[in-house]
């Protein structure tokens, strides 16, 4: 039986995935999970430790570690996606937010362009605008808007988050998966990583991994639960 999905549906589906499995050789190590993301959705994705909630992000970018292969169907817009395509659409389309934040050596601009300049083809002043938009949408822009020149390393663990985040929306995605975003974060950077995302809410569409139930319970309108594979296993056979 697969993982189940709790909540309202929705007509309109940014993202359905079908028996989605991840294998390593011909050993199940996820899944089946069957989940749909209705547009403006906040879905939160829980489970025990292992049971491969990374992992599910990592197969819905086509990004799966090396070795490893994904099983059933991924449809992103009404599209099927192939595995291990390179796909330059989907790069934009569904944007991963890891849960360390990735932050280059450069000044905080060029990390809110970072994905902007290589995968959207715009004017420079267009790009700007985009930049400052994402910014102001992850909830930064108020802290950096006068020092966007300095490097992104002076920001504080919370602010580095809240960077990817605007990097990521940026690029105006159509889904946006958050890998425990607050996982490494003191409380009060948490509750402002918390607020931006909250701030995304019926605007954007989003699947948050979280360990935390308060957390999905204040950020999330609906579930899904993964079990580790034997769990399902065993829920088939009886
Ligand atoms: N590169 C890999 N090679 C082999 N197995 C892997 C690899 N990456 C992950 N796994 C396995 O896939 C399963 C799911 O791992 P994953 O990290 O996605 O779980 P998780 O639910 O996100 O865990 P946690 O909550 O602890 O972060 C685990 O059994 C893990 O050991």
């Amino acid at each position: 039986m697969d993982n189940v999905t709790t909540g309202n549906a929705s007509p309109e589906n940014v993202i359905a995935v079908r028996g989605l499995r991840v294998l390593d050789g011909k050993k199940t190590l996820v899944g089946p999970v069957t989940f749909e993301l209705p547009a403006g959705s906040t879905t939160g994705l829980c489970g025990p430790s292992g049971a491969g909630k990374s992992t599910v992000l990592r197969a819905l970018v086509d990004l799966l570690p090396h070795g490893l292969r994904r099983d059933g169907e991924v449809d992103v817009q009404g599209r099927t996606v192939c595995c291990g395509k390179g796909d330059a659409t989907l790069r934009s389309t569904v944007v991963l937010v890891p849960q360390t934040p990735v932050v280059f050596g450069g000044s905080i601009m060029d990390n809110a362009l970072f994905g902007l300049r290589h995968l959207v083809r715009a004017s420079r002043t267009e790009l700007r605008d985009r930049m400052e938009k994402a910014l102001r949408e992850s909830g930064l822009w108020n802290e950096v808007r006068d020092r966007l020149d300095t490097p992104a390393h002076s920001l504080s663990n919370g602010q580095r988050q809240r960077l990817c985040l605007a990097r990521a929306l940026a690029l105006e995605p159509a889904a946006l998966l958050l890998d425990e975003p607050t996982s490494a974060l003191d409380e009060r950077s948490r509750d402002t990583v918390e607020e931006s995302v909250a701030a995304l809410r019926g605007n954007r569409t989003v699947l948050l991994v979280s360990h935390d139930p308060g957390q999905v319970e204040r950020l999330c309108d609906r579930t899904v639960k993964l079990e580790l594979p034997e769990a399902a296993a065993l829920v088939t056979a009886s």
